[in-house]
């Protein structure tokens, strides 16, 4: 695929549940955009709809100049950028001025410390975590809790655009952005937790699932989340639109943030205790959904059996 217009060509790293969507998205909003995974099958995909690919993140130096960084976690986003054990990596290729747009969930301590080491090699950092799942991801209509520079900004705008439905700006430097994204796990992973526990009593009472999720969802304990994650569970369904190991990543983050300034937070603690269970017990990788499997083993009520319908 060429350049179609004369806007900056994008590399975008990590084609997963997330990055696959805006990658698309962006391509359909016209951007020339590069997409790379480790995963030959993400990249196939990517392929298929359009896109060009690449296997290392150091191959997108050659022509971006903006880089839309979606892995997992702060360990991830350090390989990206500085290599597996210093070895180097693509922030050192990177010409000066280019811009990193960085949307994976981390700790807004390690947003700033990366603004400063990328500032320090004359790059620009948008500190950019994304909200609104993987349908939203595609439809191009994300929320981004995003803070940076001016500088930043002018180069993120036609990307930004072509993500998000809400781009919210929160600072003038890396921190805020983070900081609010984690307000938000907070409370998707207290609200998930609290869907399977709640959908758990009352599948242990014995009333029918499907009722339950439509009076709920007509009634003042409904969330977001329960709308979202409950279906799932009603189709057996755990295929991973959102891992069970993401909110171990995020509400650890919360967690460890809360510890630093000496607040305790119990409900999101109690959260944490029920994703790792879940990771324990063998379903990090499926839906984060599939937590109600832990109050499942622990009760004597039955999940609805899977059936052909996919997970939405
Ligand atoms: N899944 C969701 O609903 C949401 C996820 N997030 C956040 O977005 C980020 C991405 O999440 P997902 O898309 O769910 O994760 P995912 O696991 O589906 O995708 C991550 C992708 O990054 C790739 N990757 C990892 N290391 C790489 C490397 N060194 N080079 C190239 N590719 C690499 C993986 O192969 C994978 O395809 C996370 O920080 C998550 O917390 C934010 C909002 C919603
Ligand atoms: O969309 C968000 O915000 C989320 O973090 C969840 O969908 C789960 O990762």
């Amino acid at each position: 695929m060429t350049a179609a217009t004369t806007s900056p060509v994008i590399g975008l790293v990590g084609l997963g549940a997330m990055g696959m969507g805006s990658a698309r998205a962006m391509l359909e909003a016209g951007l020339d955009v590069i997409g790379c995974d480790i995963s030959p099958v993400a990249c196939q995909a990517f392929e298929a709809a359009g896109g060009r690919t690449v296997s290392s993140p150091l191959e997108l130096a050659a022509e971006c100049q903006v880089v839309v960084l979606v892995v997992v976690n702060a360990d991830q986003v350090e390989q990206v950028l500085f290599g597996a054990q210093g070895e180097g990596g693509l922030a050192e290729r990177l010409a000066p001025g280019s811009l990193v747009i960085q949307c994976a969930t981390v700790a807004p301590s390690f947003a700033r410390e990366l603004e400063t080491r990328l500032n320090g090699m004359q790059l620009e950092l948008l500190d950019a975590p994304i909200s609104g799942g993987a349908v939203k991801a595609r439809s191009g209509e994300l929320s981004v809790m995003s803070s940076g520079s001016d500088a930043a900004y002018a180069r993120a705008e036609r990307v930004l655009a072509a993500m998000a439905a809400n781009v919210y700006r929160l600072g003038a430097g890396a921190g805020p952005g983070s900081s609010v994204k984690l307000v938000n796990q907070h409370l998707a992973g207290v609200h998930i937790a609290a869907a399977a526990e709640a959908m758990a009593l009352g599948m242990s009472m014995g009333i029918d699932p499907d009722t339950l999720y439509d009076v709920i969802t007509h009634s003042a304990g409904n969330s977001w989340m329960f709308e979202n994650r409950v279906p799932h569970i009603l189709k057996g369904d755990y295929t991973p639109l959102s891992a069970v190991d993401i909110f171990v990543k995020d509400l650890n983050i919360v967690h460890s943030t809360g510890r630093e300034l000496k607040l305790a937070m119990p409900v999101a603690g109690s959260a944490l205790q029920q994703f790792t269970a879940a990771s324990g017990a063998g379903f990090g990788r499926e839906d984060d959904s599939a937590v109600i499997k832990v109050y499942q083993r622990l009760g004597s009520f039955s999940l609805p059996a899977a059936n052909d319908e996919g997970a939405q």
